[in-house]
């Protein structure tokens, strides 16, 4: 990575957040998410996305304590899962991430999914662990406006993140905006469509920028102002999805990107979800 460019965004409450970083769904706990994280603090990284859900907390606390960088130098993210919401139950699902964790505390903590019902008193509890400070920023997950527009109608510290389903092919520009106005950091994932990217314009620009069709989304991301968290196991990918900050897509470019939207989900809807 280049550590000219600046590498930061500022949330809401002035904490810095890394503007890329290594996903670790799907990644073993064990050896595999171990080096994954290791590859990525070595190739520069300092964001970390995990969710009680990956079963790789363990790992991802491990790579992080034993890569010598200190505590705060990483910034590591994780969510508690649909069925650990609830106020109660979500301090509880925090006090067990932290015990696999085994960090003294987590810099992001996001409500994984919109749970009906649920997600509301849920984000009390993040409010309340912000407030005595294990937590350095909280933040939602597959919020969509109206849940957003909910929330913020009672919540005391408005969400600093909303990490949501994005790339060229769901762009989802209104909700970008709606963020925007608020100040909420948006955060996509699935930024590579899980490896989808064959196709003919990305492997065009990749040919005109000296790029892989992986830096040329990434940098769509970037551009956007969007964080985001490309998943690999492998170094060689790890740092390629990290070589990101040496060039600059054209605003035409980008808006060549910007119309592969078709609205198409990888993941489930957030309205229709099945908790
Ligand atoms: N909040 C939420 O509800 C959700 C959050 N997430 C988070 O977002 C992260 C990223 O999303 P994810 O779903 O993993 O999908 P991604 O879009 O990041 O795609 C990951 C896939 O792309 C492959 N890949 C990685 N780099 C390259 C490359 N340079 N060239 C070609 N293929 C590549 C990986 O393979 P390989 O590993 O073999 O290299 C993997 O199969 C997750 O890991 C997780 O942290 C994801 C889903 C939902
Ligand atoms: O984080 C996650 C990993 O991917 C899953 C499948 O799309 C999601 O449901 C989940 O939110």
């Amino acid at each position: 990575m280049n550590v000219n460019v600046p590498q930061t965004v500022e949330l809401l409450n002035g904490v810095l957040m890394p503007k890329l970083g290594l996903g670790v769904w799907r990644s073993q706990e064990g050896e595999e998410t171990e080096n994954a994280v290791a590859a990525a603090l070595k190739a520069g990284y300092r964001l970390i996305d995990t969710a009680s859900l990956y079963e790789n907390e363990a790992s991802v606390g491990r790579a992080v304590r034993a890569s010598g960088l200190p505590r705060d130098q990483v910034f590591v993210t994780t969510k508690m899962w649909n069925n650990e919401q609830g106020y109660d139950e979500t301090l509880k699902a925090f006090e067990r991430s932290m015990e696999r964790l085994k960090l003294d505390y987590v810099d992001l903590y996001l409500v994984h999914w919109p749970v009906p019902g649920k997600y509301k008193t849920t984000y009390r509890a993040l409010e309340k662990l912000y407030e005595v400070g294990k937590v350095r920023a909280i933040g939602v997950s597959n919020f969509l406006e109206h849940h957003l527009e909910d929330l913020m109608g009672s919540c005391r510290i408005k969400p600093m993140v909303n990490q949501v389903e994005m790339h060229p092919l769901l762009t989802r520009k209104p909700l970008l905006e709606f963020c925007k106005r608020e100040g909420i950091q948006v955060e996509s994932w699935r930024p590579l469509m899980k490896g989808g990217l064959d196709l003919p314009l990305l492997r065009e620009l990749a040919d005109k920028y000296g790029k892989t069709p992986a830096q040329i989304v990434i940098r769509w991301h970037l551009q956007l102002g969007v964080v985001t968290i490309p998943k690999s196991v492998h170094a060689d990918r790890i740092r390629e999805n990290g070589q990101v900050f040496d060039f600059r897509l054209s605003r035409e470019d980008m808006e060549r990107i910007d119309a592969l939207n078709e609205d198409h989900r990888f993941g489930a809807d957030p309205d229709h979800v099945d908790f």
